[in-house]
C-alpha cells in the first residue's frame, strides 16, 4: 500500500487507445512513465542502466511483446527490484511466465483481463461456428473473383440447429458462448479441468475429453494456452512454444485426437493458436476428417501456415476476439483498475488464478 512519499511509479508498456480517462486519473496516483525501446535489446538496456529504477508496476499489452519480447526469466532478471506488479491487458497471458514472476523475490504479482472479454471473444467464435458449418468461406472468396459461388459451388454447408457444440474449456468465454450457441439450436457438451457447479454450467453436460472428441459435431477451444511448470523457448519475437509436456495444454488437440473426432467434425479456436497442432489440422483437413475449420488464433502469429493459407474450407480472422472500441475499452479500463487497486490497497483486482495464493 502507498500513501507518502513520492509518488510510485507505473511503467506503461504498449498502448492506452481508448481508456485516456482513466490512464490520466491513474496520473493523480502514480508518476507514469514510459520505456523508450523499440526492442527487446534496448528494453534490458534500458533496465540494466537502471532508468526503470523506481518503476511499482506495469502496464502491458499483448502488442508489447514486440517492444520486450516474453516477460521470462531472462526479463525479470533485470527489471527493477521496486517492481511488485504487471497487470497484462488480456484475458490469455502465456507471454507472462507467471512462475518466475512468482519465484522472484519479493514475487511480482500479476493480473489478467476476464469477464470483460468475453462477449467479444464469444461473438466471434459463433461467427466462425457458423461460418465454418456453412463453409461460407468458400462462396465469398468465388464471389470476389468474380465467379459467383465458384465452380463447382461449395458443397452444402449444415445447420447448427441440433448439432453438439463440445467446448474445451468452460471458463467465462466457454460460458459465454454456451448460451449464444443455444439460441442457435445446438447442445452444448463441456469438458473442463473441473465439472463446474449446477449453476455455473447451466444445463450443459460435463464430458470426459475422450468423449467430447468423440460425440460433438462442432469442437470449440476456449481453454487458455496454460503456462504452468515449464520453460519458453523462443521461436519468433511474438510468439513462444513451451517445451515441457507437463500440465499444459500446448497441442492438447493433435493427431491422436483429430482421429478421435466423427467425420466431418467442425473444429473452431479463438483461444491460443498452439492448443492445437496446426500441422494436424491441416492433414485432418486435407483428408476430410475435419470438414472445415475456424481460426481467430495461430500457432506463430502473424505467421499462418501455409496449407491453412491454401484450404478453402478454412475461415481465417486475423486475432481479432477482442477487436471492437467497447471491448477495449472494458480491457483497458480493467487493467488500469488492476494498477490502481494494487497502487491503493497493495492487491490486484484480478490476479491470475496461479497466483490466487500467493
Ligand atoms: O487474445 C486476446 C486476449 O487474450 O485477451
Amino acid at each position: 500500500m502507498i500513501s507518502t512519499g513520492p509518488k510510485p511509479k507505473v511503467l506503461h508498456l504498449g498502448n492506452v487507445d481508448h481508456a485516456q480517462a482513466a490512464w490520466s486519473a491513474l496520473g493523480e496516483l502514480a508518476e507514469l512513465v514510459e520505456s523508450a525501446a523499440s526492442n527487446r535489446a534496448e528494453f534490458i538496456q534500458e533496465c540494466k542502466d537502471g532508468k526503470l529504477d523506481g518503476v511499482v508496476a506495469i502496464y502491458r499489452t499483448i502488442g508489447s511483446v514486440v517492444q520486450t519480447g516474453l516477460v521470462d526469466e531472462e526479463l525479470l532478471n533485470v527489471l527493477p527490484s521496486s517492481l511488485r506488479y504487471i497487470a497484462h491487458c488480456g484475458a490469455g497471458y502465456d507471454q507472462v511466465d507467471v512462475h518466475a514472476c512468482s519465484a522472484r523475490n519479493p514475487p511480482v504479482r500479476v493480473s489478467n483481463v476476464p469477464t470483460a472479454v468475453d462477449d467479444a471473444t464469444a461473438d466471434v467464435n459463433m461467427f466462425l461456428i457458423l461460418g465454418a458449418l456453412r463453409n461460407f468461406n468458400t462462396g465469398m472468396n468465388a464471389l470476389r473473383e468474380g465467379k459467383w459461388r465458384g465452380q463447382p459451388a461449395p458443397p452444402l454447408g449444415h445447420d447448427p440447429r441440433g448439432k453438439v457444440l463440445g467446448i474445451l474449456g468452460m471458463g467465462g468465454i466457454g460460458r459465454n458462448l454456451k448460451k449464444k450457441a443455444e439460441a442457435f439450436g445446438m447442445k452444448v457438451i463441456y469438458h473442463n479441468r473441473r465439472k463446474l457447479s449446477d449453476e455455473m454450467s447451466a444445463g450443459a453436460q460435463y464430458v470426459s475429453f475422450d468423449e467430447l472428441l468423440s460425440t460433438s459435431d462442432v469442437v470449440s477451444l476456449n481453454l487458455p494456452l496454460n503456462v504452468s511448470d515449464f520453460h519458453f523457448q523462443k521461436k519468433t519475437k511474438y510468439t513462444l512454444t513451451l517445451t515441457s509436456l507437463k500440465k499444459n495444454t500446448r497441442h492438447i488437440i493433435g493427431k491422436a485426437e483429430f482421429a478421435k473426432m466423427k467425420d466431418g467434425v467442425v473444429v473452431v479456436n479463438t483461444a491460443r493458436g498452439a492448443v492445437m497442432d496446426e500441422a494436424a489440422l491441416v492433414h485432418a483437413l486435407d483428408s476430410g476428417k475435419v470438414f472445415s475449420a475456424g481460426l481467430d488464433v495461430f500457432e506463430e502469429e502473424p505467421r499462418i501456415h501455409p496449407g491453412l493459407l491454401s484450404n478453402q474450407n478454412v475461415i481465417l480472422v486475423p486475432h481479432m476476439g477482442t477487436w471492437t472500441s467497447e471491448t477495449m475499452l472494458a480491457m483497458e479500463e480493467w487493467t488500469i483498475g488492476n494498477i490502481r487497486m494494487a497502487l491503493e490497497v497493495g492487491k490486484l483486482k484480478s490476479p491470475v488464478p496461479e497466483q490466487a495464493d500467493l
